[in-house]
């Protein structure tokens, strides 16, 4: 791989074609040369511009638009008319701009999706095409080297649930944080919808709704589609054309998610970001904050509140973590969690009904409960569970708004001295509590994370305000991807992760001082994916999963020259070049 900066690229357009082409449209910043070889020179303004100088125009004209969702409206457009000049304005703006093209913004342009429509962006395999789903395919990865697929059917987006076609939304949202924070190539990733129909009322009621107006396909119809797709896409296409490429799945629903994870794990490199991602950024915060208390991962009494996609990947790797890290069972390590899910407290008196088979390994054994309250049907509540074993971790991933309350904060402060509290629900509104009255319930003393970006709290007596890290597998992904990508690694196997996540732990400001941010700011993502990569890169070739012909020593130099930047390349007209 090489950057834009290093190599000319031969292009094949002329005219109108290129200037609304985004890959290779520069505006104002076609230099004389081009614009003579393009035939442009007739068709911009006399004058060029540098790319500073067009960050710094669409940044003014971003900045007249007075609402987050109007940003990420005129942001959308930016990329819909040149690549080069959005992801520069936001890789100068990263802190700022991330929240808007990312959560908690695109929640609102996805549920918005029909409404926003101008231009489609991504490939759209839908149901009711599903015959054609091969030459739809190809039609859009034809003669390309792609890299990175992320795939979702939009069941579960972030907290808002079931999104229909508007879930291409959260893919291309997805592969835009992995070329700003992880240095993929944007012309090398395909973000996937599959519109399997929606659930969602609001939408099927719809006129303007632009994807399948029917009700979700599950079942037999659902794995049959599945299925087709994997003949169709993942075996001869994929693993033929693309065979080192990374399958991210995003956002799938519940009973899927994993399904799908398990199903492909041994077949290609592929990634659950809302399992995985999410499971490795929350075991590196909670590395962090056992730094700050002196503790160890094995001490902890961790109670993890939505027992769902999220919820059991984060579980499931801090306890592998544990079982690595602390070198005990894993039957050992399992006693450590407290599952909490729409019917309380997860425990075996629920019966199989009620559990999902996923986490029979975390149900809690009744006689442990004897003589603690319950309700009606004999489900044991949050505040009960927090009174009754004093945990030391609290993690919200349940998409309930405001359920860690002020007396279920209390309760745990008083068991603890530093509670750490991750609400980890997305977008903001989501979240289980607000960093601000977690801070404000436990006198300054929690130790906290979020899934969105929180203002710092102030501290009750004075002194430094406290930055609420930003735990979202943002942080993380993308040098989890491009790790493997780089090392044309055959799986991305769950050391790797580990690897990544104990790197980011490392990267940890609470590290050196026990008062600041649990991770690194997003404003270093880029950097800090970086170093991601690098260790999961290293991981990769200790472990003999990589297929490159370079060494372990020369990783560092491979993950820094091949990411791609946001830089104009040299274009060359050329008949025979790209279109
Ligand atoms: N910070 C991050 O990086 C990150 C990553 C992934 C997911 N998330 C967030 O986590 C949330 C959950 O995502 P998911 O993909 O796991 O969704 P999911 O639907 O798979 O899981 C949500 C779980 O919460 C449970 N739940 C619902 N109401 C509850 C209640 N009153 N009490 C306890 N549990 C309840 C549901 O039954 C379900 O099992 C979303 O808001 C998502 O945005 C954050
Ligand atoms: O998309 C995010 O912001 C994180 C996560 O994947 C989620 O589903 O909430
Ligand atoms: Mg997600």
């Amino acid at each position: 791989m090489s950057t834009p900066a290093t190599r000319a690229l031969r292009v094949a357009l002329h005219g109108d074609t290129i200037l609304t082409h985004p890959r290779f449209n520069k505006g104002t910043a076609f230099p004389a040369h081009e614009r003579k070889a393009f035939g442009l020179t007739g068709r911009l303004p006399f004058r060029v511009n540098t790319l500073e100088e067009q960050c710094r125009r669409a940044y003014d004209q971003l900045s007249t638009r007075d609402t987050p969702l109007r940003k990420n409206t005129f942001l959308q457009s930016l990329k819909d008319q040149n690549w080069t000049l959005y992801y520069g304005l936001i890789s100068r703006h990263l802190k700022e701009l991330i929240p808007i093209i990312y959560t908690p913004t695109q929640a609102d342009a996805i549920a918005n999706y029909s409404h926003l429509f101008r231009r489609s962006e991504g490939m759209f395999l839908s149901f009711p095409n599903q015959d054609n789903m091969e030459e739809d395919f190809l039609e859009q990865t034809r003669g390309r080297d792609i890299q990175l697929f992320v795939c979702s059917d939009a069941e579960a987006i972030l907290g808002i649930g079931d999104q229909g076609v508007g879930g291409i939304g959260i893919t291309v949202a997805k592969s835009a944080i992995y070329t700003l924070l992880g240095g993929i190539d944007p012309s090398k990733a395909v973000s996937v919808t599959l519109d399997v129909g929606t659930d969602n009322e609001d939408l099927l009621n719809d006129d303007l709704y632009v994807g399948w107006p029917n009700g979700r396909v599950r079942g037999k119809a659902y794995d049959k589609f599945i299925d087709k797709l994997r003949r169709a896409f993942l075996q001869p296409l994929v693993r033929k054309y693309h065979p080192h490429s990374l399958l991210h799945f995003e956002d799938f629903g519940v009973n899927n998610a994993k399904r799908l994870l398990d199903y492909y794990r041994d077949q290609h490199a592929v990634f659950n970001d809302d399992v995985q991602g999410t499971g490795a950024v929350t075991l590196s915060a909670l590395m962090s904050a056992v730094g700050v208390t002196k503790s160890r991962l094995l001490d902890q009494r961790i109670l993890v509140y939505g027992a769902g996609t999220a919820g059991l990947g984060i579980t499931k790797q801090l306890r592998d973590a544990i079982v690595q890290i602390d070198n005990v069972s894993e039957a050992e390590a399992n006693k450590r969690f407290w599952l909490h899910d729409r019917y309380g407290l997860v425990k075996q008196s629920l019966g199989i009904n009620k559990i999902r088979d996923a986490l029979q390994e975390f149900v809690r054994p009744d006689d442990e409960w004897e003589g603690v309250p319950t309700n009606e049907k004999g489900e044991i509540g949050l505040f009960e569970t927090v009174r009754k074993i004093k945990p030391t971790v609290l993690i919200g991933c349940s998409t309930q708004g405001g359920a860690f309350t002020e007396k279920i904060i209390r309760e745990m402060a008083r068991g603890v001295d530093r509670p750490i509290i991750f609400p980890l629900s997305n977008p903001s509104r989501l979240a289980e509590v607000n960093p601000k009255d977690a801070n404000d319930w436990t006198d300054g003393k929690a130790l906290m994370a979020s899934g969105s970006p929180f203002p710092p709290c102030k501290h009750p007596h004075g002194g430094k305000d406290y930055i609420v890290a930003e735990c979202n597998n943002a942080l993380i992904y993308p040098g989890l991807g491009y790790g493997a990508m780089i090392t044309q690694a055959r799986s991305l196997s769950d050391s790797m992760i580990i690897a990544g996540a104990r790197r980011l732990a490392s990267l940890s400001p609470a590290l050196k001082d026990p008062d600041s941010a649990l991770l690194p700011d997003f404003a270093d993502a880029r950097m800090v994916n970086t170093e991601i990569a690098i260790a999961v890169a290293e991981q990769a070739i200790d472990e003999g999963l990589a297929d490159i012909p370079w060494k372990r020593d020369e990783v560092r130099d491979h993950v820094m020259g091949g990411m791609w930047e946001p830089v104009y390349p040299e274009l060359v007209y050329d008949k025979d070049g790209l279109h």
